[in-house]
């Protein structure tokens, strides 16, 4: 038998062309459409990023308020969303609850089948809109709490946190929450994005290729992982002394051969480009709340990471702690990037769909050789 090469789990191999984000481990910078993503943090709202990353070019001034009109219009839940989710169990994961959520949205949309660029952009700002109301409900009904109305008098991000705590949020915090959503906005071909563009590339729908594409983000190895750090923390536990339980706390993770979530990246071999800024917005977040301790577990355990091991973290490392001083659930982290990547999953659908090809990869068959069922 011949040899055949294959690439397990498709690292390193190129399978299309995209304009929407460029990752470059070399220079360890990320592009959204041309620009850095530090300088699109610094300077720019989640609704305008979410705009340039499906049109290709930030908005004029009258691009944006006729967004922001749209998603402000857009935000609420209706009736039968609501009334599903309030059916599933309270021990439901968040991601299994955001999953349905979405499915019940296609399911009710008559224009699900369109498949027109226009009517795609419609569907994607549409959930853009609703996916705030779903999260933030889903984990206040776990603490027995109302849903709570959007109001549009409050950007994205305010309205999120409003939306969750039921409270007008800080500006400090808002502006920490903004800047996560725009570091997890997109990232090229991720494994959820990959699958989101699979689905597209059958001439499927657009819920659909959001639907598969969060199930993909549900596990640790890849968006699951924000919400696996905080379990790290939580085992590594609260409290003084934080920087030497974190040090034992890893060498008894490593001796039994454990991932450390947060850590490592298919493509950054050096770093995630996302993570200074992310870091930036956790150490305020740290002042703002007086948790010193949770950064010191937070050092200790990265400089640790890097004496044993030489492996750097990701994005999901610095966010974890920054959504827990927020307020948020642990469970509700992964859901919050999905609230996020669904502006890079949709804008990956629309460029699939623009020049699109089956994607039908091959396999080299390594099972039994032909035989044949015994005559009876
Ligand atoms: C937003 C995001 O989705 S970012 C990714 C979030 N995921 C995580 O944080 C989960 C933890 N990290 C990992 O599991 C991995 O680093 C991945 C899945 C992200 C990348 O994996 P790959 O590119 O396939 O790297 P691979 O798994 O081959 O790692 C190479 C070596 O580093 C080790 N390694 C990589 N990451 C870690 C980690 N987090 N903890 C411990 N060891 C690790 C591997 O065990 C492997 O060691 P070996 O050669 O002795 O077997
Ligand atoms: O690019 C990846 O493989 C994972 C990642 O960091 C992301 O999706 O943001």
């Amino acid at each position: 038998m011949t040899e055949q090469e294959i690439f397990k789990g498709l690292a390193g191999v190129p399978v299309d062309y995209t304009a929407i984000s460029k990752v470059n481990p070399e220079s360890n910078s990320l592009l959204y459409r041309g620009y850095p993503v530090q300088e699109l943090a610094a300077q720019c709202t989640f609704e305008e990023v979410a705009y340039l990353l499906w049109h290709g070019e930030l908005p004029s001034d009258a691009e944006l308020a006729a967004f922001e009109e749209f998603e402000r219009r857009h935000r609420g839940l209706d009736h039968q969303t609501k009334r599903i989710v309030d059916e599933l169990p309270l021990e439901a994961h968040p991601m299994d609850v955001v999953r349905t959520a979405v499915s019940v949205i296609g399911a009710s949309d008559p224009e699900t089948p369109v498949d027109t660029p226009e009517a795609n952009l419609d569907k994607a700002m549409r959930l853009f809109a609703k996916l705030p109301s779903i999260v933030a409900y889903d984990q206040r009904r776990r603490h027995g709490l109302e849903f709570v109305e959007p109001r549009d008098d409050l950007g994205y991000s305010a309205n999120f946190l409003w939306q969750t705590f039921g409270e007008a949020p800080e500006l400090a915090v808002v502006n920490a929450f903004d800047v996560s959503m725009i570091l997890y906005a997109e990232h090229s071909f991720n494994a959820s994005t990959f699958t989101a563009r699979v689905i597209a590339s059958t001439l499927s729908d657009l819920y659909s290729a959001v639907t598969g594409a969060i199930g993909a983000l549900k596990g640790p190895l890849h968006g699951g992982a924000n919400e696996a750090v905080m379990h790290a923390f939580a085992e590594i536990g609260p409290g003084e002394g934080g920087a030497e339980r974190a040090v034992a706390w890893l060498e008894s993770a490593l001796a039994e051969k454990r991932k450390i979530m947060g850590f490592g990246h298919r493509v950054y071999k050096n770093g995630d480009s996302r993570v200074p800024t992310m870091r930036d917005a956790m150490e305020r977040m740290v002042e703002h709340y007086d948790r010193p301790e949770l950064l010191e577990v937070y050092v200790a355990l990265e400089q640790a990471m890097g004496e044993r091991k030489n492996i750097k973290p990701n994005l999901d490392y610095p966010a974890g702690p920054t959504y827990h001083l927020m307020g948020f659930d642990t469970p509700t982290f992964t859901p919050l990037f999905v609230a996020s990547r669904v502006v890079g999953w949709t804008a990956h659908v629309m460029e699939q769909l623009a020049s699109n090809a089956l994607i039908r990869p091959l396999s080299v068959y390594n099972g039994v050789d032909e035989r044949h069922v015994p005559a009876k």
